[in-house]
């Protein structure tokens, strides 16, 4: 049969021509009994959603994840535990700041929201382009992100905030350090790394667990924009990173990254130099090298950008039997704020939503009712855990999983405990693996001096000279001539 429109509740749809009107003295009054006009006007104040408060702009992708190594004596995953098994990917690549019209070549870190449709549920892994964060203590989240926003009254972003947060806060020096650097500023998503940052617990079926941190790594090479690029690009195509993922997936040349685990035990944790619960640090690969375990393929493009990415929320308490979160302080607030943010931005019932629907089967009566359900609600089944008139197992009884290993695990426990009040003390420690990345940076001819520049164009613009100066001493902690290189460069800048 042909298609003919109709309204939103099949009523054919007469004409768009016209709206219903009583004519008359050369003008027209509308009639409410137009839902035609009214039902048109009415859906379009309504289309808008609210943007994510971090990480509104992005591009979107699906594609599978491959199982490549074998990894099965370090989780229980299903999704991991046979080479070859393959797992429906989609993939979120954001940038953090700035609001979703902004341009995405500006320089940011990058969010990386990859939801891994299992056969034992969806899996989130909603991590960044670096492999560390700006704080340790979740608390301080809302206002490193404040500051890195508009100001409240000039409504303009503002680079005193921004280096006042930061000159208070000097364990984000590391991750500032990587966002000036050229890998603040990617020619492609395509060409970019992602990293879990934090520390993750990979755990077997015997209640046994490793720490791990999470690898993504480009097959196609690192690329990344000079800040002359960047600018030149934000001005002529703001969505240029969107574009260029698009089109190569659109025209089957499909990025591949390659997955990678660093693997370690907890008994060395308790004795590592640096605590595995502060992001603010690597775990550096002379220490724990690369374990492959997949590949990551994207291969198709969203059908439709609202439904597929703007409706999709990712969050690190999504997890799969076999992948647990650790005791780091600013992962366990994340498992909190992302559900939060998401029955916030898209209803409490946004899990139904397509893209979130897991492929795995869900039974999940005791979470019901609500705004906007769409499922069946799960009809006359028991709205409480536990019936003997509908008797359903736990996932232990089904899969014949053991007791857990505790003793182990209590000790461990204990340390843990003692060492999660790290968070507030600034020490020397803090610059070591800094002037390490400035060394790698070194490495590259002109690299470094190209940070002295993409500094000085940000911090040129703060006003307070004892700011600017605090900055330059806390560079300067880090290496004496990375300090001194954005002061000149700076400074320079500001008399001129
Ligand atoms: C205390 C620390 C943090 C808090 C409270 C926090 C909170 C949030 C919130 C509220 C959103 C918006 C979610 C939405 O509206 O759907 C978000 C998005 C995001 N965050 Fe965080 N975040 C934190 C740290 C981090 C870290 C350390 C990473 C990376 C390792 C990260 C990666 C992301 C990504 C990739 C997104 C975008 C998700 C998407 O594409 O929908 N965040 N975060």
């Amino acid at each position: 049969m042909e298609r003919y429109y109709t309204l939103a509740e099949g009523c054919p749809y007469a004409s768009n021509s016209t709206s219903v009107q009583v004519r008359g003295g050369g003008g027209g009054l509308g009639l409410l009994q137009d839902t035609q006009l009214i039902e048109t006007l009415a859906h379009f104040a309504r289309e808008r959603i609210p943007e994510r408060v971090v990480h509104a702009k992005a591009a979107g992708a699906y594609g599978d994840f491959t199982v490549t190594n074998d990894c099965s004596d370090i989780t229980s995953a299903s999704f991991l535990n046979q080479v070859g098994k393959t797992t429906p990917v989609l993939l979120r690549i954001s940038t953090v700041g700035p609001e979703a019209g902004s341009a995405d070549t500006a320089r940011d870190v990058h969010g990386w929201a990859m939801k891994l449709y299992t056969d034992e549920g969806n899996l989130d892994w909603v991590f960044n382009n670096t492999p560390v964060f700006f704080i340790r203590d979740p608390i301080k989240f809302p206002s490193l992100n404040r500051s890195h926003k508009r100001n409240p009254q000039t409504h303009l972003p503002d680079p005193n905030m921004f280096w006042d947060f930061h000159v208070g806060n000097p364990e984000g020096f590391h991750e500032l350090l990587h966002l000036f650097s050229d890998r603040g500023t990617p020619a492609s998503l395509r060409h970019m790394n992602a990293y879990s940052g934090h520390t993750y617990k990979f755990t077997t079926k015997d209640g046994s667990f490793k720490y791990v941190k999470i690898h993504i790594k480009t097959t196609l090479g690192i690329r990344n924009l000079t800040k002359e690029e960047s600018t030149q690009l934000g001005g002529e195509n703001p969505d240029f990173l969107i574009q260029d993922l698009f089109e190569a997936i659109e025209q089957g040349n499909y990025p591949v990254w390659n997955v990678y685990v660093q693997v370690m035990d907890p008994s060395q944790a308790e004795k590592y130099r640096w605590n595995i619960f502060d992001m603010t640090k690597v775990w550096p690969h002379e220490d724990f090298p690369l374990r492959k375990i997949g590949k990551l393929t994207m291969n198709r493009n969203p059908q439709n950008y609202f439904t597929d990415i703007e409706q999709a929320a990712f969050s690190p308490s999504t997890l799969v039997p076999g992948i647990a979160p650790s005791a780091d302080p600013v992962l366990q607030a994340r498992l909190f704020s992302y559900p939060d943010a998401a029955r916030y931005r898209l209803g409490v019932n946004y899990q139904q939503l397509p893209t979130n629907a897991a492929k795995a089967p869900v039974y999940c009566p005791f979470q019901r009712d609500g705004l906007m359900n769409f499922s069946n609600n799960y009809g006359a089944d028991p709205n409480y855990v536990g019936s003997s008139l509908q008797p359903t197992k736990f996932y232990q009884e089904v899969k014949g999983i053991g007791p857990s290993a505790l003793s182990t695990l209590t000790e461990h426990e204990q340390w843990v405990g003692q060492v999660c009040s790290f968070q507030s003390h600034i020490t020397d420690e803090d610059f070591v693996q800094p002037t390490a990345l400035w060394e790698v940076l070194g490495k590259e001819p002109g690299h470094q001096e190209r940070v002295f520049g993409n500094v000085a164009i940000h911090l040129r613009q703060v006003k307070s000279s004892r700011l600017r100066h605090a900055v330059y001493d806390l560079f300067s902690r880090i290496a004496p001539d990375l300090g001194a290189g954005v002061q000149k460069a700076t400074e320079a800048l500001v008399s001129s």
